[in-house]
């Protein structure tokens, strides 16, 4: 039977804690602790949390063999059963704005054509497993990158394979049993006075030149990124922005976004928000932030009529992006003095971030 679905793709089904993130902790976090803490990592492990499909290599391995693990585990009869949680996340040019996450496309060597082949290789997969409920993100940061960054030249030469791209996944990806997300930064980038109705244009532009896609259900906000869900007060690196909590973000997003012709939904990750306010300096010190934790676990009960659902979409304890200065991908980002050191490359395990996450979770672990 295929997952197909109406409404909230939350509703009904469960996430699933894939094997690629408890393996990360079991094997690389849990040698190296003790105690109580070793225990609250191996609770960790069990919170469901959406896989990277950060290179082509990762789909016919990493996808294929979580959606193997979900189909067996939904025929020994899980209730509710259980859902895919996917980021699709391999544009050429990636990360245009910044230096940490470039990804092995690059436009100027046939990127959008082998970025197609990447999206054909996920469309395949989708329908042979098209029993399994999938959710996923679209691309996190590029399209925020073209609200706020034609000013960097690698964002304004890349504008329109980003449109192209975007608009081949969400068109390609557009399955009865799919629900999409596209990324929409968080409030403290596109929550911004001057970038949020710029931001509902740009988003609406996309959504009605895919045809208004069905699978398309909204937006998805605070991805890798750690702003509040609902504050008391404004910390104090968001002054004078307005929207300082992702729930103040999304209540003025929607009624631009609907004036748009873009009826979105929500999700917003709470990976990494449970600590507030944090350690940052700035509310743009994206990479490795202090003082941070682990948030609210993934929930439909978000009390808001707007959010589907929170979600920790960006795994906790996986690096943003190096520490070493001579590295080809050090992002000035991660030496800041609000930026936890030594970190490794991007996605790879970040064992005193880990820590920090865990020893400041809330809920506590
Ligand atoms: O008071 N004022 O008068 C005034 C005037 C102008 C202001 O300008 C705003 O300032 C904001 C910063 O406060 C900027 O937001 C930052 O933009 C960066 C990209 O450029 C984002 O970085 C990405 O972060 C991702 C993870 O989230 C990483 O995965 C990714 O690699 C990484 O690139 C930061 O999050 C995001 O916080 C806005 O653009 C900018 O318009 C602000 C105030
Ligand atoms: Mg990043």
């Amino acid at each position: 039977s295929t997952a197909s679905f109406t409404g909230n793709p939350f509703l009904g089904v469960q996430g699933w804690a894939n094997s690629y993130y408890s393996s990360e902790i079991y094997n690389h976090a849990i040698p190296s602790m003790t105690g109580t803490l070793a225990a609250k990592a191996s609770a960790v492990a069990k919170v469901p949390t959406f896989q990277w499909l950060d290179r082509n290599v990762t789909v016919d391995t990493l996808m294929k063999s979580t959606l193997q693990e979900i189909r067996a585990a939904n025929k020994a009869g899980a209730n509710p059963p259980y859902a895919a949680h996917l980021v699709v996340y391999d544009l050429p040019d990636r990360d245009c704005a910044a230096a940490a996450s470039n990804g092995e496309f690059s436009i100027a060597n046939n990127g959008v054509a082998n970025y197609k082949t990447y999206i054909n290789a996920i469309r395949k997969l989708l329908i042979e497993y098209s029993d399994i409920r999938t959710i996923l993100v679209i691309e996190p940061d590029s399209l925020a990158n073209l609200v706020t960054n034609t000013n960097v030249a690698k964002c304004a030469n890349a504008a329109s394979a980003y449109k192209e791209g975007v608009n081949y996944a969400i068109t390609q990806l557009d399955l009865p049993h799919v629900a999409q997300y596209l990324d929409a930064g968080h409030g403290g980038w596109l929550g911004w006075p001057a970038n949020i109705q710029p931001a509902a244009t740009l988003f609406a532009d996309i959504y009605k030149a895919a045809g208004k896609p069905k699978s398309v259900r909204g937006l998805v906000t605070n991805v890798s990124n750690y702003n509040g869900w609902s504050l008391s007060s404004a910390p104090s690196y968001t002054t004078p922005n307005p929207n300082y909590d992702e729930k103040k973000y999304i209540e003025a997003f929607s009624p631009l976004l609907n004036a748009a012709g873009f009826p979105a939904q929500f999700i917003v990750d709470t990976g990494r928000s449970g600590k507030q306010p944090t350690g940052q300096i700035e509310q743009g010190d994206w990479c490795n932030a202090i003082g941070t934790g682990f948030g609210v676990r993934p929930t439909t009960n978000t009390g808001s009529s707007l959010a589907d659902a929170f979600v920790w979409v960006k795994p906790g304890g996986e690096s943003d992006g190096t520490s070493d200065t001579s590295a080809t991908r050090y992002d000035f980002h991660c030496g800041l003095s609000d930026a936890l050191k030594p970190a490794p490359e991007a996605g790879q395990w970040f064992q005193a971030y880990f820590e920090q996450l865990l020893k400041n979770a809330n809920p506590a672990f």
